[in-house]
């Protein structure tokens, strides 16, 4: 599994052919093996420019590309070895264990109807080794908790062997602790990562981009600490942004006030 470089160039989303623009042109180029933080207001687009991303959308216009390739001219099984997708609904077989679910990550790569062989077996362990589920691989999904069961998701995304990997809010109901270790467990995979978040200081502290959204158009793209300004915070999110640096850890902490 290799991370490949993601090119999207003028990007743009509307419901069917007479519907209000949703996502304006969107461009930006993440070089391979980075993690990409999408943020923006509550209806902003994240999750329409990430549908665009795992081949859900089709662009309205301009194109997605992995390594180059366009991910629209690719066969849909190459695109789902190209590209995996974790996201907020899923819609689980609540009888089906962790190691069915992460088995089923693997149907891209197997030739037709054909049965999981022993290579499958041996990477789907791999995989629940270093997603630290071993020892729940036999557990119903539907009995896991809520962290437990975005890692399993996690986990099947990992084991199609994309080369870019794209989560929809995947720290949604998660606790601190559990969004801290999903978010080192995503970054220790090693992967090129598109992933929305709505906390800011998380997404600063752990993505190597951010990408601001506002109204479906695309405010800024680089670095957090380029990015992640007082005035845009202020400006994106109607709100008063002020960001200090920590004494302790020496990260960039912003606090909010309502406009009044
Ligand atoms: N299929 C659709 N048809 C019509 N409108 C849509 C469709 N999908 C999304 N929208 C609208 O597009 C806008 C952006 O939605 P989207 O879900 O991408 O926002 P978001 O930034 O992910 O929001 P949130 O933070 O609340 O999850 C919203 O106003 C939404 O109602």
């Amino acid at each position: 599994m290799s991370a490949a470089e993601l090119q999207v160039k003028d990007v743009s989303w509307q419901a069917g052919t007479d519907g209000q623009p949703i996502l304006h042109p969107v461009s930006f180029h993440l070089k391979a093996g980075r993690i990409l933080g999408i943020v923006g207001p509550n209806g902003a687009g994240k999750s329409t420019l990430l549908r665009t991303l795992y081949r859900y959308h089709k662009p309205s216009g301009g194109r997605v590309l992995i390594d180059g390739q366009d991910i629209w001219q690719m066969a849909p099984r190459e695109a789902a070895r190209t590209v995996a997708a974790v996201l907020q609904e899923q819609s689980n077989d609540f009888a089906l264990t962790v190691r069915d679910v992460v088995t089923l990550g693997r149907l891209p790569h197997r030739l037709g109807f054909s049965t999981p062989g022993r290579r499958c077996g041996e990477i789907v362990e791999d995989v629940l080794e270093r997603t630290d589920l071993t020892r729940l691989a036999d557990r119903s999904i539907g009995t896991l908790s809520g962290g437990e069961r975005q890692r399993a998701m996690v986990a099947r995304a990992v084991a199609q062997a994309p080369r870019v990997i794209v989560l929809d809010e995947p720290t949604n109901h998660l606790d601190i602790h559990h969004q801290l270790e999903l978010l080192e467990l995503v970054r220790q995979l090693g992967m090129t990562v598109v992933v929305s978040l709505h906390d800011l200081n998380v997404a600063s502290s752990f993505c190597d981009d951010i990408l601001v959204l506002q109204n479906g158009h695309c405010r800024a793209f680089g670095p957090p600490e380029e990015v992640l300004t007082e005035p845009l915070v202020s400006g994106a999110f109607h709100v008063m942004a002020q960001l200090e640096t920590l004494s302790r850890s020496q990260s960039r902490h912003f606090s909010f006030q309502r406009n009044s």
